[in-house]
Parts: structure tokens; sequence; C-alpha cells
């Protein structure tokens, strides 16, 4: 097997399109073809990123993705990867009130482009549905406009590289959603009441979600236009949305081992 390129937290990933770029894509469909040559895609793509949570279970204080790694805050990391992606317009941030002064001066210190801010919601779908409401409801002071396909991707995942970004979003050009998957590490019991084990799932037969996910935008708004109050509150799948409430299946995209929260 090839020997993967290493990737240090100051370069995430690697970069099709643009000065870096090493020659033509050969992992990716003929759309990748053509962004490594033209450096943009045919059709607009933006980003939400929701960056509103609070790292509970991480257990420090401050929300992850403000940690400092190397002296500079993990979110940055995740918007330098995804701004290094030409053919991505627009990105959308989702943060808390209580924390927007702070992302602001991140995205003046580090010099991010093409970053908008939205409101954070109380759980991690609210905070993408508001992400997703500012790509269409149009604010005096704002440029952002709707795009065909949007990437989800969460805040805390830094090491995301245009290689798997163009292969959901491509899947998603195709089949309404897509989302990068991993096998399991471990396998997944089902506890009954008595907090004995029922029973276990055979492990090749599921994968484990993790982000980029990618939709046409028409399918994820529209699913989290219809999706009740308790999807909102308790879900975790954006992909079970697209699902349930558009009858959309996702493509599953194999991921990199490093696309950990
Ligand atoms: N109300 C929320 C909750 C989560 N997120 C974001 O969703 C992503 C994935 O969430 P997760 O890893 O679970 O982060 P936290 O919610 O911060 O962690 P925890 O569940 O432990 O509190 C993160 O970028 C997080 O900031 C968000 O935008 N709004
Ligand atoms: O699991 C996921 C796949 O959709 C997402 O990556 C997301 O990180 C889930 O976040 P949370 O654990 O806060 O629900």
């Amino acid at each position: 097997m090839e020997p993967r390129p290493r990737c240090s937290p100051a370069e995430p990933g690697r970069c099709l399109s643009g000065p870096r770029a090493s020659g033509p894509a050969t992992s990716v469909s003929r759309l990748g073809a053509a962004v490594a040559e033209l450096g943009s895609c045919p059709f607009a793509v933006a980003a939400v990123l929701p960056a509103g949570g609070c790292g509970e279970r991480m257990g420090v204080p401050t929300p992850k993705q403000f940690c400092p790694v190397l002296e500079r805050p993990l979110i940055s990391y995740t918007l330098q990867a995804l701004e290094r992606v030409p053919w991505i317009k627009d990105i959308v941030v989702a943060v808390t009130g209580e924390n927007m002064e702070a992302m602001e001066s991140i995205i003046r210190k580090y010099g991010h482009k093409r970053i908008s801010l939205a409101e954070a919601g109380v759980t991690r779908h609210r905070s993408i549905f508001n992400g997703l409401k500012a790509l269409v409801e149009h604010q005096p002071d704002s440029e952002l406009t709707k795009p065909e396909v949007v990437v989800i991707h969460d805040a805390v995942r830094p090491f995301v590289e245009e290689d798997v970004l163009l292969r959901v979003v491509t899947a998603a050009k195709e089949h309404g959603a897509a989302g990068a998957i991993r096998p399991l590490v471990s396998t997944v019991i089902s506890p009954s009441a008595d907090g004995c084990l029922d029973h276990s799932l055979e492990r090749d037969k599921h994968r484990a979600s993790e982000m980029p996910q990618a939709f046409l935008f028409d399918v994820i708004y529209e699913a989290y236009q219809q999706c009740s109050d308790y999807d909102l509150e308790f879900g975790t799948e954006c992909l079970q949305l697209a699902l349930k409430y558009c009858h959309t299946k996702a493509k599953l995209v194999e991921g990199s081992p490093d696309l950990w929260k």
C-alpha cells in the first residue's frame, strides 16, 4: 500500500487543487479531475461548521474547538483545512453568542477568509439548521447565496482533506446525500434494562459515521424544516434526517483514519 503523506497540524491534509496540487487526481471522478485542473467546481458548494458545543465529554472548561493545539485554537486548523479548498465558496460557522467575539478574533488573528458566522443552537442539529438558514435567509449585510451542495463538517475534526471532501460532494451531487464512514474499532453491544448484555452487533456489518457529510442543499434543508423537535433535540445523524424526511439514501464514502473528533 502506498504510504500516506504525513499531516502536521499546521498543514492539515493534502490539497488537490491550487498551488500545492501535485498532478491530476486519480482517486476521484471526472469531477475531481476537473476540480484539480480548474481549481473550481462546476456547481456551487458551501460548508456549514457546527462549532457551538461545550465539550462536556472532554471534561475541560474550554469548549474543545477553542482548546489550543500548539498555541493555536483547534478550530483554526479546521477552518484552514476548508478554506484552502478553493471550490468551497462560503464557510458558515455556528458559534454561541458567548463565543462570538472570541471567534471573530480568531478569524482576524489567523487571517481566515470566506467565513460567515451564525448563532449556534442548544444542540448540534439546531446549530447546523441555523447555519443552513444563514445560506438562504438574506440578511442586509450578507453576501451568502444558496449553494447547490452543502458540506457539513464538525469544527472539532481538523484533519479533513480535499480528497474526502471532493468524494462526499461528488457522491452527494449524484445521490442527494453522502457521508464519510470508518470501520468500527470496538464492537457495539446492546444492554438490556437490567444492565446485562442483550445482544451484540456483528461488527463487520456496521460502520462508524464520521464527518464530513454533504447534501444537495434542498434535500437537507427540507429535512431540517420537516423534522420533529425530538429529532432536533436528540438526533445525532444528518444522513438519517435526509433518509427519514426526504427518502434520500446517502452514499457512504470510506474516510481516512484521521477524521476523528
Ligand atoms: N449545541 C451544539 C453542540 C455541538 N455542536 C458542535 O458539533 C460538533 C460535534 O459535537 P461534539 O463532538 O459532540 O462536541 P460537543 O457537543 O462540544 O461535545 P459534548 O457532546 O461532549 O458536549 C462540534 O464541533 C460541536 O461544537 C454545535 O455546533 N452546537
Ligand atoms: O456522529 C456523527 C455522525 O453524524 C457526528 O460526527 C457528530 O459528531 C455527532 O455529534 P454528537 O456526538 O455530539 O451527537
